[in-house]
């Protein structure tokens, strides 16, 4: 993409509302733009990280055995009325009515909706288990947005939810999402510890929350310091091994992790002091056991091998793209900017024309756009007239994984220079090694 065609407006200074560096840093990058209280544009920056975040959760959905599809974000109040959450949800639900004077809502979860379509599709033991997922928009009037996209109204939520003929059956799908979210997690560059956590308004008696550790955390957390050293579970984890995966998820809550609410301070304090942490965390995922909390009420029943109908026992499993956006910059920055894990920058290379005009630069520059986009790396090619510093600034800011400067100087003795962001000292080297150092 060229810069001078692109749209990535860049603020020099972030807006004093912004509290946190990641809200701050998104602002200045130019990836989001707020249009109401908790309300965003994702501009395109700030899109292409979206994206490069829902793919990774998608594949690691996917690679456990998960089926997509897409719910609507509108909802009809009568069926939250089924499941006795349409009064008890509370203020955080947008009620909306539509011409016909309908009671509907803009959904802050879909597992009424999910519900009600599973009953009406599925009616044997033999159909399950099933795992029905979506990436869908969100809306929760939170009394207090904040953090910018960290703390939003509208938010990207992946949510699955699980369905089984029986409680031990559906143990197991927990434990292929508790995996599954190791995974995506560690891919995504992050650290995140399974917490035991507070159920709150979705119900059921086990839950973990997947925390990131990070000093602008809204949470309080306190856990064993193991766990940071822990490995994450491999790509061909087999999701049919039951006692496998349980294995698994006994060794990632074999240690003490827990949420402020869920925290035992005299287990904790049992722990040497230097195998303890108690830090702030940042919630990015949050999975869900809540047996027939719906499909009793809302009378989602299979025939089981006995042949007697029963409600399915089912699971709910969330994760928050767009929160992720932030808590990943939360995670990887420094004064310079955002420090993106190559997986999830938006683009990989910023290349960078010192001199546009000058036939040479020019020249070189074009060589090196089509060479490394024929090697498929996607490039933001930084064609302006802006000045060096200004333009070595706007792409630590973006945090691009490398930066490769073109320059007349550097043409002269057949060198451009490369750098890492995040490392130290920019290499000065053949067009040739930099862009085998890329491929
Ligand atoms: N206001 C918000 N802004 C941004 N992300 C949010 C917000 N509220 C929740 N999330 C994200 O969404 C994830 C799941 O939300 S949740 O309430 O814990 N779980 C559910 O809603 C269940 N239905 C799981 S499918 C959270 O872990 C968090 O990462």
């Amino acid at each position: 993409m060229r810069l001078s065609r692109y749209f990535m407006p860049i603020l020099r200074d972030a807006p004093k509302e912004a509290e946190i560096v990641s809200h701050r840093l998104m602002l200045r990058a130019g990836m989001i733009r707020q249009e109401a209280a908790g309300i965003y544009a994702w501009l395109p920056l700030g899109l292409k990280v979206l994206n490069n975040i829902t793919k990774i959760v998608r594949e690691e959905q996917d690679r456990a055995g998960a089926i997509e599809l897409l719910m609507p974000t509108i909802q009809l109040a009568d069926l939250w009325r089924e499941s006795g959450r349409y009064d008890a949800y509370g203020k955080e639900m947008l009620r909306i009515k539509d011409r016909r004077d309908r009671e509907m809502l803009y959904g802050p979860t879909n597992e009424e909706m999910i519900t009600e379509i599973f009953r009406a599709n599925v009616r044997s033991h033999k159909d399950l288990p099933k795992n029905l997922y979506h990436i869908q928009w969100k809306f929760r009037d939170e009394v207090r947005p904040r953090f910018g996209v960290m703390r939003s109204r509208e938010f990207l939520m992946k949510d699955a939810y699980s369905f089984d003929i029986d409680q031990a059956s559906a143990k197991t799908s927990y434990n292929r999402m508790f995996v599954a979210y190791l995974r995506t997690f560690a891919r995504l560059g992050l650290k995140a510890i399974p917490m035991q956590a507070d159920t709150g308004p979705i119900g059921g008696d086990l839950s973990h929350e997947f925390i990131i550790l990070a000093k602008t955390g809204e949470s309080e957390v306190f856990g064993h310091n193991d766990y940071l050293d822990f490995e994450t579970p491999d790509a061909d984890v087999d999701f049919d091994d039951a006692a496998g995966l349980q294995a698994i998820v006994d060794r990632w809550t074999s240690l003490y992790a827990a949420t402020e609410e869920k925290h035992d301070v005299a287990a904790f304090e049992a722990l040497p002091e230097d195998r303890r942490f108690a830090a702030r965390g940042i919630e990015v995922g949050h999975i869900f056991y809540f047996g027939t909390k719906y499909s009793e009420p809302m009378k989602a029943y299979v025939t089981g091998p006995d042949g007697k109908d029963v409600p399915v026992h089912m699971g709910s499993y969330g994760i928050g793209p767009s929160r992720l956006a932030a808590a990943i910059i939360e995670a990887g920055h420094d004064d310079a900017g955002i420090i993106w894990p190559d997986a999830v920058a938006p683009f990989r290379v910023g290349l960078v024309n010192l001199k546009p005009g000058d036939s040479a630069c020019d020249a070189a520059c074009e060589d090196l756009y089509a060479k490394l986009k024929g090697l498929g790396l996607d490039v933001l090619y930084d064609d302006t007239d802006d000045r060096a510093g200004a333009k070595f600034a706007t792409m630590d800011l973006i945090g691009l994984p490398w930066r490769l400067v073109v320059g007349p100087k550097g043409l002269a003795s057949g060198v451009v220079e490369l750098k890492r962001r995040g490392s130290s000292a920019p290499e000065q080297l053949s067009a040739e090694s930099a862009l085998a150092a890329l491929s």
